[in-house]
């Protein structure tokens, strides 16, 4: 039980942590660009990735872009700490996917992504996508008619006003209109597009995210015990980002971009010859190569970087967790210097980063501004022999700037595609990931006839080389209330998770009235079963939403009905916000005792046939003990119904019909609470154990309980 209580609180921990990840994520680990004035340029980029797009900054003197910030993203799925040398494996074998795998795997996300850009019957995305690539169109086609008009107002301009006569208005006016009314046309279709095609990336994100939500909770408690919430939930959220820049970089990058460059190319080669072409067309090959060389090079250092701020953020985040741990040992010097290593770490990976930036922005300056030199030489020759003029001049430069933004996004969107495909991955993976324990094919519902459960030779164990019930039989009559009582690990909360199926069997079955719990729906099944397990899952809601929890439909006066038989309803009455009161993460704001008596009123919600209780009043004092118990028998009374309880303390369970004693995984000894002190087994030693410190207590006054309780016989 240790074992799966440490797993539970891990995931807890895990979900608790979450926001802490998130602040101390952007409070202390991202770098922020230098002061100065920045302008965001990553203008289609959807509102939650703006914080992560790089900053550019443009250089007035040039207009050229540089990337000047990039937020390291942390690693793409915040993985589970290696617990041990086959995690580890796990992981590297992860990392060393073959680049072939990778490129197919990358291939199959985009195919998958296609289908969500041209969905078979949804028309309206096919027109929203057909309408955004219109507008994209229309707005590189007006971008480029911009030089022209540059061109032509130059042109205009390069005349005598004393000898030729005329306003500006006459001369030029209508072509500096055009040229305005160009750029404003230009932007306007840009962000009309980008408010089309939001639409079609959210439809996107909402089923993929639904559909994997829904098939998490699908998967088997196995799944979940071991892996952390919080990297789960990061999965989702991460993907699901990748989801939008994916199709949003599809239609807006990697077209516009080859559109421009044609484009760009294409009136080059038309207006000015063949070696313009050339030189614009080497300058994109070398540019290109340059970057996607450069950038796959840069990655490993972004990498680094990634992980030491994973690590960096788990081990604030366990700090922080663990608060109270930290301050009872008075380890707060220790824990700042397992952060501070982190951060280190981390310091040195983005230098890296930051340097290797500047690498690859200076390589592209250099290609890109020696291009535009050439082209400035070609074109001021040209002005000097006459065959050009100084419009010509300035429509060429226009037209080589106007290819620096497609080219300076190149890079960033490359390496963000390359991080978003790894993302989704991630999150296309956990859709594949099997369900172990599953529905037959066409399940019956389980038709309950008294409520009989018999375990046939069973044998099952977490892990294969520790098995937990060896060979175990034993009934569980109908209608009877019976207590599993035993050592501190022997199994007793595996049989109810095997009967719950949250695992499968190993050998031998489980049979509920005759029916094998495999051939039955699980629906039915565990509509049938209701738990107060040991360790009460309370949603961070308010106390009516959690007692509400076990019935959905239920009204609230039944809300408060249940609540009354669980003895909990004064109590709740006396809080400021009553039924309102919110309980807390992980209902930490609420007593224990109190936690356990909201788990009994959501199962009298539920009002399932069989019942089972684990350890279900062990925070309770002897009094609210006993009185809670006595309610749970008088509804146990009101219908026929199986009940199972898991006790440690033999005084809860005395008065069962049957008590069966679990030893090392099987059945030591069964029978009333008369027959086994009569046996003098196991049972009557734990009894006369228990007994003795019930007595002294009660003689030094500290219990709670009487004398008259002392045979039991009182309670
Ligand atoms: N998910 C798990 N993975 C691996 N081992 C587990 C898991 N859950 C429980 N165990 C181990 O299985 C054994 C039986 O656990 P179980 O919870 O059934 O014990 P229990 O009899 O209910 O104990 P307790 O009385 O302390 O609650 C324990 O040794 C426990 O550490």
């Amino acid at each position: 039980m240790l074992a799966f209580q440490v797993a539970r609180s891990a995931c807890s921990a895990a979900r608790t942590g979450k926001a802490p990840v998130r602040l101390l994520l952007s409070a202390s680990l991202r770098t922020n660009a230098p002061g100065r004035p920045s302008i965001r340029v990553f203008a289609s980029t959807p509102r939650h990735r703006k914080d992560e797009a790089r900053i550019r900054t443009v250089q007035p003197e040039t207009g050229t872009k540089t990337e000047t910030e990039e937020s390291v993203k942390p690693e793409i799925v915040q993985k589970e700490k290696p617990a041990g040398p086959v995690k580890q494996d796990a992981l590297l074998a992860e990392q060393t996917v073959s680049n072939k795998e990778q490129r197919k795997a990358d291939w199959a996300i985009i195919k998958d992504m296609v289908k969500y850009l041209w969905p078979k019957d949804d028309l309206g995305t096919k027109f929203r996508v057909g309408l955004s690539v219109g507008l994209l169109i229309g707005a590189k086609i007006l971008n480029v008619q911009v030089p022209f008009y540059f061109k032509s107002i130059v042109d205009s301009m390069n005349v005598d006003f004393a000898v030729v006569g005329g306003t500006v208005m006459t001369v030029a006016g209508a072509t500096i209109f055009a040229y305005g009314a160009t750029r404003i046309g230009a932007a306007l279709f840009q962000e009309f597009r980008n408010a089309i095609f939001a639409s079609v990336a959210q439809k996107a994100i909402r089923r993929v995210a639904g559909n994997v939500f829904e098939h998490l909770l699908k998967l088997d408690l196995n799944f979940h015990l071991s892996r952390q919430t919080g990297g789960l939930t990061r999965a989702i959220d991460r993907g699901t980002k990748g989801i939008s820049f994916l199709l949003t970089s599809m239609v807006f990058h990697v077209i516009p971009t080859a559109l421009e460059i044609s484009l760009v190319c294409g009136i080059l080669t038309y207006q000015y010859g063949a070696k313009f072409a050339l030189i614009t067309a080497a300058t994109m090959v070398a540019y290109t190569a340059f970057t996607i060389t450069t950038t796959s090079w840069r990655t490993k250092f972004r990498k680094q970087a990634n992980a030491a701020d994973n690590k960096g953020a788990t081990v604030a985040v366990d700090s922080l967790i663990n608060y109270e741990a930290v301050k009872y040992f008075n380890n707060e010097k220790y824990e700042v210097g397992r952060y501070d290593a982190a951060l280190q770490s981390y310091e040195k990976a983005s230098i890296k980063v930051q340097t290797s930036l500047a690498y690859l922005n200076s390589g592209q300056n250099l290609i890109f501004s020696s291009a535009l030199t050439a082209m400035m030489y070609l074109a001021a020759d040209g002005v000097a022999k006459g065959t050009l003029t100084v419009g010509d001049l300035v429509m060429v430069n226009q037209l080589v700037f106007q290819l620096s933004m497609p080219l300076n996004f190149l890079g960033s969107v490359y390496r963000e595609l390359r991080q978003s495909l790894l993302d989704m991955e991630t999150l296309f993976n956990l859709q594949k990931v099997n369900l172990a324990i599953k529905d037959p094919p066409n399940p019956k519902p389980l038709q309950l006839k008294g409520g009989e459960i018999k375990f046939e030779n069973v044998t099952f164990g977490y892990r294969p080389d520790r098995p937990i019930l060896k060979n175990l039989t034993l009934t569980i009559p109908a209608g009877k209330k019976v207590a599993i009582v035993g050592p501190s690990g022997c199994g007793k909360s595996t049989i109810l998770r095997l009967l719950f199926r949250f695992y499968d069997v190993q050998e031998g079955r489980i049979l509920i009235d005759g029916q094998d719990i495999r051939d039955v729906s699980m629906e039915s099944l565990r509509r049938a079963i209701g738990v107060v397990p040991q360790d009460t899952p309370l949603f961070n809601d308010t106390i009516e939403h959690n007692i509400h929890y076990g019935d959905m439909s239920a009204s609230p006066e039944k809300v408060r009905a249940a609540a009354k038989r669980a003895r909990i309803h004064d109590i709740i009455e006396t809080l400021p916000d009553g039924y309102n009161t919110m309980v807390g993460e992980r209902g930490m704001m609420i007593s224990g005792g109190e936690k356990q008596r909201l788990a009994v009123s959501r199962l009298i919600l539920k009002d399932p046939p069989l019942l089972f209780f684990d350890e279900a009043t062990s925070a309770l004092d002897t009094y609210t003990e006993q009185t809670l118990l006595a309610n749970i028998s008088s509804i146990l009374k009101e219908k026929s119904r199986t009940s199972v309880f898991v006790a440690h303390r033999l005084r809860t369970i005395y008065d069962s019909d049957l008590i069966i004693v679990l030893r090392e995984g099987n059945v030591a000894e069964q029978g009333t609470h008369d027959k086994l002190i009569d046996r003098g087994g196991v049972y009557s030693e734990l009894w006369s154990a228990q007994e003795t410190l019930f007595v002294d207590d009660a003689a030094k006054g500290s219990g709670s309980g009487d004398k008259k309780e002392k045979d039991g016989k009182g309670a």
